[in-house]
């Protein structure tokens, strides 16, 4: 029997990521290109997915997406600043290949990867939050990610400010959500100067603890995941992982019980491959609902 050959589409701001591969998840063929306007990026990755012929399409994608069931723009990009993208439908840009395909955020993509083969390998939850120019959050909930009106907006929950902050944040909805105040804009707008230039000074790293340790106490509290992953370039200041957990372990104050707080608040066990090997997963999934394969993933 020929191999089957899965699809995956990691749709980032800066950009898009392509792959192929088979059911042991060895990469066939694999292609990179920056993210412009959709008329110029958009027939060149579908001419790769035509080329390779693949059996069924995964896609985590930036956002926000419109993933209600049955809208007539599901899978089309709502709201977002980049020129050319809002209203445009990745979905219906596959649609004449005639395959089964499964778009959710990248972020959720991400929590997929990371519960199947990653640093949730063996949990059957998890929560994947990435800080970087935005917050995002995905989650996997008993095996499968957490979609429901549409897909989750946890970058956007409303924070405690710090007693010392000033900063009127900067989301373009709320002003001081948790984006607002504590995605690398709001780090650079606050103090001047860039994450990666701030890295000795430890007011910086301490009042960004306080604030992604109140959004992972509320995520704990909302969805009880067994292990919360952190990525994304403003993680990159490895000093940010021990801050958080304490910060964490003050602010639930004994109320839940996590237990090690260094296995519950973790960096992210996949590398570079983390969005595509999650889109991967989701074309997989894609081919079973359709009843067209019955192996187990
Ligand atoms: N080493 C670092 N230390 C602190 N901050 C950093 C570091 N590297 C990148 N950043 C910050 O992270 C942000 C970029 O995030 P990232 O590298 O995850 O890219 P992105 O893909 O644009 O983000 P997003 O996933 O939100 O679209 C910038 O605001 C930058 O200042
Ligand atoms: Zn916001």
């Amino acid at each position: 029997m020929e191999q089957v050959r899965y699809g995956g589409l990691e749709a980032g701001g800066t950009k898009m990521v392509c792959g192929v591969a088979n059911e042991k998840g060895e990469w066939l063929a694999k292609l990179t290109i920056p993210t412009k306007h959709p008329q110029e990026t958009m027939p060149e990755i579908i001419a790769f997915f035509e080329e390779q012929q693949i059996d069924s399409l995964g896609i985590g994608s930036f956002g926000p997406l419109d993933l209600v069931k049955g809208s007539s723009t599901y899978g089309s990009l709502a709201s977002t600043p980049k020129k050319g993208w809002p209203g445009y439908s990745l979905l219906g840009a596959f649609a004449h290949l005639n395959i089964p395909i499964s778009i959710t955020t990248d972020v959720n993509g991400a929590a997929l990867a990371e519960a199947a083969v990653g640093a949730a390998k063996g949990l059957d939850s998890c929560v994947y939050i990435t800080v970087g120019t935005g917050i995002g959050a995905g989650a996997v909930v008993n095996g499968t990610i957490l979609e429901g009106l549409s897909h989750p907006e946890m970058g956007h929950i409303p924070v405690v400010r710090h007693k010392d902050d000033r900063y009127e944040g900067n989301c373009p909805y709320h002003g001081d959500c948790l984006e607002g105040l504590a995605a690398g804009p709001a780090i650079q707008g606050r103090w001047g100067k860039a994450g990666v230039e701030l890295a000795e000074v430890s007011e910086v790293w301490e009042m960004e603890a306080y604030y992604l340790a109140q959004a992972i106490a509320t995520y704990t509290y909302v969805l009880s995941p067994k292990r919360v992953i952190l990525g994304g370039g403003v993680m990159k200041q490895r000093h940010l992982y021990p801050l958080i957990r304490q910060a964490l372990a003050t602010q639930i104050n004994g109320y839940v019980k996590i237990g090690d707080l260094e296995e519950y608040v973790v960096p992210p066990g996949l590398g570079d491959d983390a969005g595509l090997t999650g889109a991967v997963l989701l074309a997989k999934q894609a081919l079973v609902q359709k009843g067209l394969k019955s192996t187990n993933l």
